[in-house]
């Protein structure tokens, strides 16, 4: 390890879990120093620097300015900087733009970015084992942090995936929207697991579809899906037609699918729990506890498969909130 890169004088807490290393084919990472549980915050983090504008219209300019503003410690900081090592970056602009992060304070619309000096050593993952949620910021308070989506073993990189949405889409759409090639495990794999993988993603997606009449990509309708869905399902699935039933065996498969991909997340557990809740129908409601009592989503889907298609007593309340949540933009 070059014992003077500039990375190793970057102020990584005593106390954090993680030390950052070269990481091969991808610059520098971070590593997991000891075992971190599901759940856990990893680092939270202030940003550097502020700039309130929209991301287009920021200037090598303003990044100057506010790099000017900065206390000595914190411009050598954004000096330590390198562009993925240790050569710098051409432009404050360049370094800016490598290193942040957009989040909303609340009480404004208008998207903010912080430029984070350890958030951003953490490399990306098609198949991630952290996440960065998105954040609403009290203004003065503006903290990001990155928690573990599984548990994490020492010595193992700690990454999150760059874009959101992204880990649906097939590894040659991921690698057009990237604008590096990635290295992560996921990409390393040989071809029959990466043909695999893009199915299950791709599955994913036209199964989420399904469920909330539109693409979690572009949450729009009409939206082109890299494969073709029967139009008179996609037309029901587009007017949130489809019954609470096949709703809640589309999500199912899903799990299987994710789980499978290593692409499991505690949000989304939740949402199928949630949908386990709305069965009016007895009989209905009792298969669906059946299903949810099994240990493996696998086996959750196996049970709950004969419920494909049924109606249930609650399909129009079901049908009636999800299109006003529609309508408000709160997303399903
Ligand atoms: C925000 S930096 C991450 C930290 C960086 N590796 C470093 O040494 O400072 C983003 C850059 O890291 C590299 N990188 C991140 N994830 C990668 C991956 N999965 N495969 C290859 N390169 C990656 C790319 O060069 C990318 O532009």
């Amino acid at each position: 390890m070059p014992l003077n890169h500039p990375y190793k004088k970057l102020p990584v807490p005593g106390d954090a879990p993680f030390e950052l290393k070269p990481s091969p084919g991808k610059g520098w990472g971070a590593f997991a120093k000891r075992r971190i549980s599901k759940g856990a915050t990893i680092l939270a983090e202030k940003p550097l620097l502020i700039i309130q504008k929209p991301v287009q219209e920021i200037t090598d300019h303003d990044v100057a300015m506010a790099f000017l503003q900065l206390a000595p410690r914190d411009k050598e900081k954004f000096l330590r900087l390198g562009d993925n090592g240790p050569g710098p970056f051409e432009s404050c602009l360049a370094a800016m733009a490598q290193n942040t992060f957009e989040f909303l304070i609340r009480g404004s619309n208008l998207p903010v970015y912080g430029l984070f000096v350890l958030l951003s050593r953490f490399n990306h993952s098609c198949a991630p084992n952290s996440k960065v949620p998105l954040l609403v910021t009290e203004r003065g308070q503006e903290t990001l942090a990155i928690i573990a989506k599984k548990d994490i073993s020492v010595g193992e990189e700690i990454t999150f995936s760059y874009l959101p949405g992204f880990e649906l889409k097939a590894q040659h759409e991921r690698h057009r929207l990237l604008q590096f090639t990635c290295k992560c495990d996921a990409c390393h794999a040989g071809i029959e697991q990466k043909q695999a993988s893009d199915l299950r993603r791709t599955l994913v997606r036209g199964l989420q579809y399904l469920s909330r009449g539109n693409d979690p990509d572009d949450q729009a309708q009409d939206s082109t899906l890299p494969f073709s869905i029967d139009p008179e399902l996609k037309k029901a699935a587009e007017e949130l037609r489809i019954p609470l039933s096949s709703r809640f065996v589309y999500d199912l498969l899903s799990m299987v699918l994710l789980e499978e991909e290593g692409l499991m997340d505690d949000l989304i557990v939740k949402k199928v729990q949630t949908v386990s809740d709305w069965f009016e129908t007895e009989s209905n409601d009792m298969i669906v506890k059946l299903a949810m009592a099994q240990t493996t989503w696998r086996e959750k889907f196996n049970v709950a498969a004969r419920l494909y298609g049924r109606e249930d007593a609650a399909d129009d309340d079901v049908a009636n909130e999800l299109r006003t949540m529609r309508d408000l933009n709160l997303g399903q």
